[in-house]
């Protein structure tokens, strides 16, 4: 705690700029730091006034507020202030705030020029990333020891403002990382068409879907790229009739699959889904293949030899797995162990998590990337990735950046065209 409230102290400082400060202090140990940091603030020559919400119940945080030692205001009395830290609570929150607290820190935190909240804005769901009465308009959230899933899941990321983390030098190390910018070469110099990597996409009843995932392959970086049971279309993607299914199965040439977009759910397609899953190519299992196989899903991938990538959103995701009040983080890495598959479960923060328990995650994507046919695009540019030897996170990041720069309300059909220019900023 003392690191904790002189780490709250050195930033609050740094954002006050000398203005005055107001600090609101709850009473568990999130209320601690703010004490503490307060009583710093003041000895350093702030203009620092408390509001506090109960009394400490720790010893800790008693002797924090021992430290602070000047006079309180109860929340309900306080009056804004251009700074205001918000340390009412942080992890221990475990009930919504009621009417008046939440009312009194929105009114607070919408009053400042600057609002930084302590661990967390005070009012989130640590685990699930749930709105629990918190406020709107935080600058900045100082996370304390180790980042929480509600930093990155929304809708509880959307309120933090920017996230800064100070370790307090602890060994808290969390087991999932932000999915980053990747690092991708060139093709080396005598690479040729199937040595960049070859991708099949398994069309079906609505083969613009398919074409879609195809074209997100084709753009993010495959060297040749097959789609099974389409007509042509004027460009480099080659053809094949559903007759050549087994064949392109057995071509060892194949670096990875797509299934599911447009496939179609009748008989045909499932009978299609077998075959396909039954090789022992790397799949990227998607849409319609998803829904098709439901809770048979986690059996049948994890008895597959070759790796499996699914990429569910929310709705297709419970069909799979089943549904369950557990945060997305703790509920994508139990169903990649289940599968034995790295999940890509994708929605507003998308989380992926693989079967060795590496979880990533993707928290500032586009809300533009919330229309028909982008989860196409990404299915075949992960099968693009992986047949040149990389990853499903390095799709996704490539995904959330063409977006980017497809600026707003752009079609899924356009999406593919931004990849040169987001893999071009990987070098
Ligand atoms: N752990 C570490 O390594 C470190 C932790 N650190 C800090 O400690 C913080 C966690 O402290 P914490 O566990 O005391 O929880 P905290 O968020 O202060 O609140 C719990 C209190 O609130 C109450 N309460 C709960 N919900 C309520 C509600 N809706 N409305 C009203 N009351 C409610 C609940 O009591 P109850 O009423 O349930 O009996 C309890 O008294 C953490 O975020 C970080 O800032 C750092 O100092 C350094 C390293
Ligand atoms: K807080």
């Amino acid at each position: 705690m003392e690191r904790a409230s002189t780490a709250v102290a050195h930033q609050t400082a740094r954002f006050a700029l000398g203005r005055p400060i107001l600090v609101l202090a709850g009473p568990g140990n999130n209320g601690g730091d703010a004490y503490g940091a307060a009583a710093l603030l003041r000895d350093w020559g702030h203009e620092v006034t408390v509001a506090a919400l109960g009394t400490p119940k720790s010893g800790a945080a008693a002797a924090m507020a021992q430290r602070w030692g000047g006079a309180t205001v109860a929340l309900s009395q306080a009056a804004s202030r251009p700074v205001v830290v918000d340390g009412l609570f942080g992890i221990g929150l475990d009930r919504d705030l009621d009417a008046d607290t939440a009312t009194a820190l929105c009114w607070l935190v919408a009053a400042a020029d600057v609002a930084l909240a302590i661990d967390l804005p005070s009012g989130l769901d640590t685990d699930s990333g749930a709105l629990r009465g918190a406020a709107d308009g935080y600058t900045l959230t100082l996370a304390l020891g180790a980042l929480k899933p509600a930093h990155v899941l929304h809708p509880a990321s959307t309120r933090c403002g920017t996230v800064l983390l100070d370790t307090l030098g602890l060994e808290a190390q969390g087991d999932w990382r932000s999915v980053a910018r990747p690092s991708l070469a060139a093709p080396a110099s005598d690479a040729h068409k199937y040595s960049r990597g070859m991708v099949a996409v398994i069309a079906g009843e609505m083969p613009g879907a398919a074409r879609l995932a195809a074209s997100g392959a084709l753009h993010g970086g495959a060297g040749y790229v097959v789609l099974c049971g389409a007509s042509g279309g004027a460009d480099a993607i080659v053809h094949r009739a559903h007759g050549d299914l087994d064949a392109l199965l057995e071509d060892q040439r194949v670096g990875a699959i797509v299934i599911g977009p447009g496939l179609g759910r009748d008989d045909a397609a499932r009978a299609r889904l077998d075959r396909v899953l039954a090789s022992d190519r790397a799949l990227v299992i998607d849409g319609d293949a998803l829904s098709l196989l439901g809770r048979d899903l986690p059996s049948a991938v994890a008895a597959r030899r070759a790796a499996s990538v699914l990429t569910p959103h929310a709705a297709e995701f419970d069909r799979c797995f089943g549904a369950s009040a557990a945060s997305k983080i703790e509920r994508t890495l139990s169903a990649a162990r289940q599968s034995r598959a790295t999940i890509v479960h994708k929605g507003a923060g998308t989380v992926i998590a693989t079967p060795d328990g590496k979880i990533l995650v993707a928290a500032d994507l586009t809300s533009w990337l919330s229309t028909a046919g982008t989860g196409d695009v990404l299915a075949g540019l992960i099968a693009a990735r992986i047949a040149t030897g990389g990853s499903a996170d390095e799709a996704v990041w490539l995904h959330g950046r063409a977006a980017s720069l497809a600026g707003p309300a752009f079609a899924a059909d356009t999406l593919a065209d931004h990849l040169s220019e987001a893999i071009a900023s990987c070098r």
